[in-house]
């Protein structure tokens, strides 16, 4: 069996006193592993991967590499399990903006810092072109590109930092067209294949049967406030099989 790299037990989220959107949820994320996590709208999926996050209130626990995130630090912890939201929308100023304030933050102002700057800026461009991104959108307010242009700028500076070990993807390709969005889940899913980057697992919303079937190698379903694995790549809002 491959080796867990985070933990998630017991996870429950109250967003009003005496509702919870979920309870004791328990999975694993192994090295190696796409997991696919499904779900009827307003079922908790993308509140569940701002728990991993630590970005909603919850309680239970989440290990990464066997160390609670408080102990770990959780901005440490957040370059290593890093959530990727479907919208920039709070973000200030342009794409380039937000790369260098990222790399600030991991440098501490290091005196190589621009060295760090210009390679992360470097991949980020590269990954971008394959995915249809000009040079000159990085440099663009985040208010002035679309929908489809901002998922890609987000997810390629995720890639730039060469951080993560597990990326939270929450509906990563929703705005894209079927053509893009199809050169997206290749370049991902080699990424955790290739293993020449240190991404090792990715944790996947999709809505998409077609596309939970191409990417995912695991498929867990929330509903009712619990969540099940399953082999089936098709959301199914009765599954029977509980996890944890
Ligand atoms: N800050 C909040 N305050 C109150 N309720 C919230 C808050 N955030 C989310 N919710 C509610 O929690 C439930 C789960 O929301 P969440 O966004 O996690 O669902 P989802 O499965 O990701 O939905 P979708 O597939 O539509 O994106 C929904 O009923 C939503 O209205």
């Amino acid at each position: 069996m491959s080796e867990a790299i985070l933990e998630l037990r017991d996870i429950t989220c109250y967003l009003e006193k005496g509702t919870n959107v979920f309870s004791n949820i328990t999975f694993s994320v192994n090295d190696g592993d796409i997991l696919v996590l499904q779900g009827r709208s307003g079922s908790g999926k993308s509140t569940l991967l701002k728990c991993i996050a630590h970005l909603a209130m919850h309680t239970g626990d989440t290990l990464y590499r066997g160390i609670k995130p408080q102990a770990y630090g959780i901005p440490s912890y957040r370059t290593k399990v890093m959530y990727v939201p479907q919208r920039p929308s709070l973000l200030p100023g342009s794409p380039y903006d937000f790369l260098v304030s990222v790399t600030n933050l991991r440098s501490h102002k290091a005196p190589n810092s621009e060295g760090l700057l210009r390679d992360v800026f470097k991949q980020a461009v590269d990954i971008g072109e394959q995915w249809g991104i000009q040079r000159e959108l990085w440099h663009r307010g985040w208010q002035n590109v679309s929908g489809g242009e901002a998922q890609r700028i987000l997810l390629a500076a995720a890639m730039s930092f060469d951080t993560a070990e597990i990326l939270l993807l929450d509906e990563p390709t929703s705005a894209l067209d079927a053509e893009t969005s199809q050169l997206v889940e290749k370049y991902l899913v080699e990424r955790v294949q290739t293993r020449d980057t240190n991404l090792k697992a990715l944790l996947w919303i999709t809505h998409s049967p077609e596309q939970s079937r191409r990417v995912g190698t695991r498929f867990i379903h929330l509903s009712g406030g619990s969540c099940y694995e399953t082999e089936d790549p098709s959301p199914s809002p009765y599954p029977t099989t509980p996890v944890g």
